[in-house]
């Protein structure tokens, strides 16, 4: 199943610097290593905003939940789910 999912971070002001670029590297580690595994499909930041839009390919919302809870920044981040199905003009085999 595809999921389009926004995110949006909220890091708190009084956050030391460190610790916030130490959640931010493994937030990067987490994200490339399910690019990798193609559950994290693309990645797009929203430009002008701490926000990136995400389309995930996934077993079912299951296992995108899971993979949400699993997000070093998600205690910072405003999440909104779109589930996703196949456009009848669409001429990409793998949209489904
Ligand atoms: O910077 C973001 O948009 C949050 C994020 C998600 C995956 C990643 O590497 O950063």
């Amino acid at each position: 199943m595809l999921f389009k999912v926004e995110m949006t971070v909220n890091i708190p002001p009084d956050m030391p610097v460190t610790t916030a670029t130490e959640i931010k590297a493994k937030e990067k580690a987490y994200s490339q290593a399910l690019q990798q595994e193609g559950k994290w499909r693309h990645i797009w930041r929203v430009a002008g905003l701490y926000s990136n839009v995400s389309i995930f390919d996934v077993k079912d919302a299951d296992e995108l939940h899971e993979i949400l809870m699993g997000l070093p920044l998600y205690p910072y981040m405003d999440i909104q789910v779109d589930a996703l199905c196949r456009h009848p003009s669409s001429i990409r085999n793998d949209d489904k």
